[in-house]
């Protein structure tokens, strides 16, 4: 008999002192029992509608990761349980940001080249991310459903994209899409970007670079910017400025440059970081 939570929830909380608390340490902190958390490409309608599709459980202890996976895998529904919960966990917060500028890009009509470009980027930014606030993850756990594929399904097929899209092509603020388009729904991507954009500028980081050790984020830096700039805006404006923004962010993007020359499965990712 074992006493385990798992959880699917996506975002992170603020933390006492300026920083950010992922959900599953809140968990477990609280109710005193280990936390397992359940990230992939997921969009619910399609998990309902039994379509197949695969899902990362991250958990740290060998004998419970099992039991869960067999608790929860079904025929269409594939479960690969990996040990490094946290980045399981942060790839579920920080996705969401990335769908928002896919989104954006969507909205301007770029084109699926820039779109490309943009979740290529958003990867390397969750990857530096954990390897600077998270380290001894692992760079394999971004190849796992959490990883890349829920990037891919989110920035094509989930709300974050659609609601960013409309915003930018109808000059409406994201509260008045959210009630329009989401039926009581909420958007996570503009709100985790606001929580870690806190964090980056309680620790002075905001406006550091991909050059420096440390680093600025650029999606997580912009989509708050972009999403607060166009709440404040007047309609005749609205577009032009959000267009605006959301150039200087596809701009800060492209800026970063960044490659991953090699990727060896399972070591911790400041073994290939310095690649970055
Ligand atoms: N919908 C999907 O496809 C999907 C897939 C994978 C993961 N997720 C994640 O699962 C979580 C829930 O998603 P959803 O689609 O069911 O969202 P939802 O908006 O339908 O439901 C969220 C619920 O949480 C409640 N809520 C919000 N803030 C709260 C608070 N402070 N205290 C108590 N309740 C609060 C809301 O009232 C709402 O009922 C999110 O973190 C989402 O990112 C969703
Ligand atoms: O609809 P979104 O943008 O919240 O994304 C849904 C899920 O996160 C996909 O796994």
């Amino acid at each position: 008999m074992f006493l385990t939570f798992l959880f699917s929830l996506q975002g992170f909380d603020r933390a006492e002192g300026g920083g950010i608390d992922l959900i599953s340490h809140i968990i477990t902190r609280h109710l005193r029992i280990p936390c397992s958390v359940l990230m992939g490409a997921n969009l619910a309608g399609e998990v309902a509608d039994e379509k197949f599709c695969e899902t990362t459980i991250g958990c740290k202890d060998s004998k419970t990761g099992p039991v869960l996976r067999d608790a929860i895998q079904t025929d269409y529904f594939r479960v690969v349980v990996v040990d490094d919960v946290d980045t399981v966990e942060v790839c579920g917060a920080l996705k969401n940001i990335v769908a928002c500028g896919a989104g954006f890009v969507d909205g301007l009509g770029l084109g699926d080249n820039t779109k490309a470009a943009v979740i290529r980027l958003g990867l390397m930014e969750m990857v530096k991310f954990v390897d600077v606030f998270y380290p001894g993850g692992k760079l394999s756990t971004f190849f796992e459903s959490c990883g890349i594929a829920d990037l891919i399904t989110t920035c094509y097929g989930g709300r974050n994209r659609k609601v960013s899209e409309a915003f930018v092509r109808t000059g409406k603020s994201i509260k008045e899409l959210e009630d329009e388009m989401l039926n009581g729904q909420k958007l996570q991507g503009p709100f985790t970007a606001e929580e870690v954009n806190y964090m980056l500028k309680n620790k002075g980081m905001e406006d550091k670079t991909t050059s420096d050790s440390h680093y600025l984020p650029p999606s997580i830096k912009y989509v708050p910017e972009c999403c607060h700039h166009q709440s404040l805006s007047i309609a005749s404006e609205t577009t032009q400025s959000t267009c605006k923004c959301a150039i200087h962010f596809l701009l800060f993007i492209s800026c970063m440059n960044t490659k991953l020359d090699s990727y060896e499965s399972g070591r911790p990712i400041h073994h290939h970081i310095s690649k970055l």
